[in-house]
C-alpha cells in the first residue's frame, strides 16, 4: 500500500512540514509561514524542541505521533521502508512543542553513507533541548550494533559542537538530555539492568573518542544528561503500550514531573521568531562542514534578528512620525510635538525590546542604542524645526506685545515694558523647548536661547533708537511751539536787546527740552554714549528750529511789514501814537527823514543774531567739528552743520536789497504826506458862491418853505454848532480822511495782489508805492516825486 502523504488530520492536530529534504536543503521558505500558522512565532522563549533520533523504522514516527498528537507519516505494515526522508518538523496538540522526526540511521536507502545520520545528529544536537533515542529492547548491550554507531556519532559531534567554545568547561555547562526509549519491552530484564547496561556501553563509547585539546578529561555527564524509559510492545499489547505513552507523555508536558524532561537549563535560548533563522544558518554551517560555533550562531542570530526588529519596529516609527515634517516645514509650533516624539519613540523601543531582549544580550544592547541613535537621528530635524519656528513665533510676539503696550499705555516706561516682555519671552521659548527636548539624547536648547536673547536684544536695541528718535522728535515739536511765541514778539518790536530776548528764551526752552529728554531716557536704559549724542542732536535741530522761526518771520514780505509798520509809527504818528494830521508848515522833511533812517537802522540788527550780552549766545559745535557728525553727514544720514553761519541771516546784497525796498515804499508815505497837505490848502473861488446862490435859490427856497426840511437843516446846524463848539473839526475831519486812505490803500493792494498788475504811477495812483527807480534829492526823494507834487500844488492854487 503506498504511502499516504498528507494522512487525515484530527481535530487540532497541526501540519507537519519537511523542514530539511532528501537533498539536504532546508526548506527556509516555508517555516516561518509554518511556524505562524502553528501560532508559535511569537512564543518567545516559551516553546519547546525535542528530535527523535534511532535506526529506522523502529517506530519513531508512531511513537511521537501518540505522544504530542503529530502527523508524521508511519511506515506502511507491509512495506517495510524507510518512510521519513530528511528531517520534518510538527508541532505538539495543544503544547508548544517542536517535534523533529529525523531520517533513521543505517538506513538501506542510504547505504554506507554516514554523512547525513552525522549532519542530522549535529543539526539536532544543535537545536533541540531533548533527543530521543529510540531502539529495540534487544539491540541494548549490542555494542557492536547500529545504535552505538549512533550514538557514537551523537559523542563526537557534541564534541566537535563545543570545540569551539572550551571556556564552556569551566563555566556553566550548555546540557542535552539524551531520553533512552526502549521499544518492545517484555518486562523480563528490568528498566535498571537496561539503564546500566546502556550507561556502560556509553561511557565506553565515550573513552574510546579522540577528545579535542582541553577536553582530554571530560566526563560524557558533564555534556549529557540521561533518562531511561521502557515502552511495551505496540502491536502485541496495545492498550498497555497506549497507557505507557499516556505516562510518558506527563514527562513533556507536566513541569511538576520529576522526570520533567524540557527544563529551563536545556533550552537552547533561541527566540521562536528566530527559530528559522538560526535553524537555516546551523544548518548551512552543518553543510558547509564549518565548525558550529554556536555562541557565535547565537550571537550572529542576535545580530540578523535585532536588525530585523528594528528594521520592522523603525519602518512602523517613520510612519507614525512622518506626518510631523509637513507641518514643521510650513512654520507650525506643534504643542504636543514633544510628547508625540516621545511617545513614538517609546513604542518603537518597547516593540524592539519585546522581541529583541530575548536574544544575546550584549548583541541586543548594542543594537538598542544603535536604534536609539536612528530615532534620535530622525526626530532631531523635528526638534530642531520646532526650535526653529518656536523662535520666529516668540520673536514676533515679544515686538508685537512691546509695541501693543507702548500704544495702549499713555506714560509707559520703556525699559519696564520691554524687561518684562523679553523674560515672559525667554520664559516662554524655555519652557516649550524643554517640551520637545527628548531624555537620552544629545539635544540643547541653549544655543537657540542664547540666540533668541541676542535677537530679542538687538530688536529691543532698534525699538529704543525709535523710540528715543520719536521722543526727541516729540520734544522738538515742543521746542518749536515754545520759541514761536517769543521770537514773534521780539522781531515784531525790534529792540537793541532783542536778540537777547530771544536767546534768553530759547534757553529756557531748550533747557526744559533736555531736562525732558533725560528724564525719560532713563527708562529707555540709553547708554551714556546715545545719551550725549541724542543731547547734541536735541540741541543741533533746536538751534536750527530757532533759525527756521527766525527766517520765516524775517522773509521778504514778512520783514517788509515789519520796517513799514516801524516806519509809520515814527511817520504817520505822532510821539503819544495819534495819526499826523500835516499842515502847510509842519517839516514833514525832518520827519520823513528821522523815521526812515531810523528804520533803515534795524535792517543790520535783523541781519544777524548777535545779542548785546556775548554771554547768551549758546555755541554748538558744526559738523566739521565732531567726528561722529562728520561721519554721518558723509553718509548721507545727516545734513551738514556750520554753526557760525548759522548766525548771520542776510548778506549783504540782501541787506541792500531791503534797504532799497524799504526806500520806495517810504517815498509813497512822503508823497502821500505832501499831498494831504496840498489838499488842506487848496480854496474855493468868490465868484462860485454867487453862481452858487443864484442857482440854488430855489432849492434854499423849498426848504425854508418845507417843515421837515427846515427841521433837518436846523439838526444839521446844531451839529455844526456842537462841533465847532468842542473843538471837534479837526480830528473828525482827519480821522475821515485817514479812514478813506486805508481803505483805498486797502484795496489797491488786494486788487493788485489778485491781478498780479504793476503799480500806476503815483501821479495818478496817491498813496501806492512808486516803482520807478530814480535818484534821490538831498531829503532822499526823488526829483520825479518832487516835481510832480509841485504840479499838482500848482493847479491848485
Ligand atoms: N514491533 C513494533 N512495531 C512497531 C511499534 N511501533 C510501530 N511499529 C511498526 O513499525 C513500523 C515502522 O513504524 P514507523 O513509525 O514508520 O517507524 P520509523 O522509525 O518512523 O520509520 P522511518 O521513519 O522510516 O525510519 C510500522 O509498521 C509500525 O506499525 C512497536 O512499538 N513495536
Amino acid at each position: 500500500m503506498p504511502v499516504d502523504p498528507s494522512p487525515t488530520l484530527l481535530s487540532d492536530q497541526a501540519e507537519r512540514m519537511q523542514l530539511i529534504d532528501e537533498d539536504q536543503k532546508f526548506n527556509n521558505a516555508q517555516f516561518a509561514p509554518k511556524l505562524k500558522q502553528w501560532g508559535l512565532d511569537d512564543a518567545g522563549f516559551g516553546y519547546d524542541l525535542c528530535a527523535v533520533l534511532g535506526s529506522q523504522s523502529t517506530g519513531k514516527s508512531t511513537l511521537l505521533n501518540k505522544l504530542f498528537g503529530t502527523s508524521f507519516d508511519v511506515m506502511d505494515e507491509k512495506q517495510r521502508r524507510q518512510t521519513t526522508k530528511g528531517i520534518w518538523m510538527c508541532r505538539g496538540i495543544k503544547m508548544n512543542v517542536l517535534v523533529m522526526d529525523v531520517e533513521g540511521t543505517d538506513g538501506r536507502e542510504r547505504g554506507e553513507d554516514q554523512d547525513f545520520e552525522r549532519k542530522s545528529a549535529l543539526f539536532s544536537m544543535a537545536s533541540a533541548e531533548c533527543l530521543i533515542v529510540n531502539l529495540w529492547e534487544h539491540q541494548v548491550g549490542l555494542y557492536q550494533g547500529a545504535n552505538m554507531g549512533l550514538l557514537k556519532t551523537v559523542f563526537e559531534v557534541n564534541l566537535g559542537l563545543f570545540q569551539a567554545s572550551k571556556a564552556k568547561l569551566n563555566g556553566p555547562k550548555d546540557k542535552t538530555l539524551l531520553l533512552f526509549v526502549i521499544r518492545d519491552h517484555v518486562g523480563t530484564t528490568p528498566l535498571e539492568n537496561l539503564q546500566a547496561t546502556l550507561l556502560a556501553d556509553l561511557n565506553r563509547i565515550w573513552d574510546s573518542l579522540s577528545k579535542p585539546e582541553g577536553l582530554e578529561t571530560s566526563q560524557i555527564t558533564d555534556f549529557f544528561d540521561f533518562m531511561f524509559t521502557t515502552l511495551p510492545h505496540k502491536i502485541l499489547l496495545p492498550s498497555e503500550f497506549d497507557k505507557a505513552v499516556d505516562q510518558l507523555r506527563e514527562r513533556f508536558i507536566n513541569p511538576k514531573d520529576p522526570n520533567f524532561v524540557f527544563r529551563p537549563e536545556y533550552h537552547k535560548r533561541i527566540p521562536a521568531d528566530g527559530l528559522p533563522h538560526y535553524l537555516n544558518s546551523i544548518w548551512d554551517q552543518v553543510m558547509s562542514n564549518k565548525d558550529l560555533d554556536l555562541p557565535t550562531q547565537q550571537e550572529l542570530l542576535a545580530q540578523f534578528r535585532c536588525d530585523e526588529i528594528a528594521n520592522a519596529a523603525f519602518s512602523l516609527f517613520s510612519a507614525d512620525v512622518k506626518g510631523f515634517r509637513k507641518h514643521i516645514e510650513s512654520g507650525n509650533v506643534l504643542e504636543t510635538l514633544g510628547a508625540d516624539m516621545g511617545r513614538h519613540r517609546s513604542v518603537a523601543l518597547a516593540k524592539f525590546d519585546k522581541d529583541a531582549s530575548r536574544y544575546h544580550q550584549e548583541v541586543y544592547k548594542r543594537k538598542r542604542i544603535d536604534l536609539l541613535e536612528k530615532l534620535n537621528g530622525t526626530l532631531s530635524p523635528f526638534f530642531l524645526g520646532q526650535l526653529k519656528n518656536l523662535h520666529k513665533v516668540v520673536l514676533a510676539s515679544f515686538r508685537a506685545n512691546v509695541l501693543e503696550r507702548m500704544r495702549g499705555e499713555v506714560n509707559y516706561d520703556f525699559g519696564e515694558v520691554v524687561g518684562t516682555e523679553r523674560s515672559k519671552a525667554e520664559n516662554r521659548f524655555a519652557a516649550a523647548a524643554k517640551l520637545v527636548l527628548l531624555a537620552e539624547t544629545d539635544w540643547s536648547i541653549e544655543e537657540e536661547e542664547a540666540q533668541l536673547s541676542n535677537e530679542i536684544q538687538g530688536i529691543a536695541d532698534v525699538m529704543r533708537v525709535e523710540e528715543t528718535k520719536k521722543m526727541v522728535a516729540q520734544i522738538e515739536r515742543n521746542v518749536k511751539k515754545g520759541l514761536a511765541e517769543p521770537v514773534e514778539l521780539a522781531l515784531a518790536k525790534p529792540q537793541p536787546d532783542m536778540w537777547d530776548k530771544i536767546l534768553v528764551a530759547f534757553r529756557s526752552v531748550l533747557e526744559n527740552a533736555e531736562a525732558i529728554y533725560l528724564r525719560k531716557a532713563k527708562s529707555f536704559n540709553c547708554t551714556e554714549d546715545e545719551n550725549k549724542a541724542a543731547l547734541a542732536a536735541l540741541r543741533r535741530k533746536s538751534w536750527l528750529s530757532l533759525r527756521a522761526k527766525v527766517d520765516e518771520q524775517t522773509a521778504d514780505t514778512v520783514l517788509a511789514a515789519k520796517l513799514r509798520s516801524c516806519f509809520e509809527d515814527r511817520f504817520r504818528y505822532d510821539d503819544e501814537g495819534v495819526p499826523r494830521v500835516w499842515k502847510p508848515d509842519d517839516d514833514i522833511d525832518g520827519a520823513f527823514r528821522t523815521a526812515r533812517d531810523e528804520t533803515l537802522s534795524l535792517i543790520p540788527l535783523y541781519s544777524r543774531i548777535a545779542p548785546k550780552d556775548e554771554e547768551l549766545l549758546i555755541r554748538l559745535p558744526s559738523s566739521s567739528d565732531d567726528p561722529v557728525q562728520a561721519a554721518a553727514v558723509e553718509r548721507g544720514e545727516e545734513e551738514e552743520f556750520d554753526f557760525p553761519a548759522t548766525l548771520q541771516l542776510f548778506t549783504e546784497t540782501r541787506k541792500a536789497e531791503i534797504g532799497s525796498r524799504f526806500r520806495k515804499e517810504a517815498d509813497a508815505y512822503y508823497v502821500e504826506a505832501k499831498r494831504s497837505t496840498v489838499s488842506s490848502i487848496a480854496q474855493v473861488p468868490y465868484w462860485m458862491y454867487g453862481v452858487m446862490i443864484v442857482l440854488g435859490w430855489n432849492e434854499f427856497m423849498v426848504v425854508l418853505s418845507s417843515p421837515i426840511y427846515f427841521a433837518f437843516l436846523l439838526t444839521l446846524l446844531g451839529s455844526a454848532f456842537v462841533v465847532w463848539k468842542l473843538n471837534l473839526s479837526g480830528p473828525l475831519l482827519s480821522v475821515s480822511k485817514a479812514m478813506a486812505r486805508e481803505v483805498h490803500r486797502i484795496a489797491d493792494e488786494q486788487l493788485r495782489n489778485h491781478f498780479s498788475q504793476p503799480l500806476p504811477p503815483p501821479a495818478s495812483r496817491p498813496g501806492v508805492l512808486d516803482e520807478r527807480p530814480a535818484g534821490i534829492d538831498r531829503n532822499g526823494t526823488s526829483p520825479a516825486v518832487v516835481e510832480e507834487f509841485e504840479l499838482e500844488e500848482k493847479k491848485a492854487l
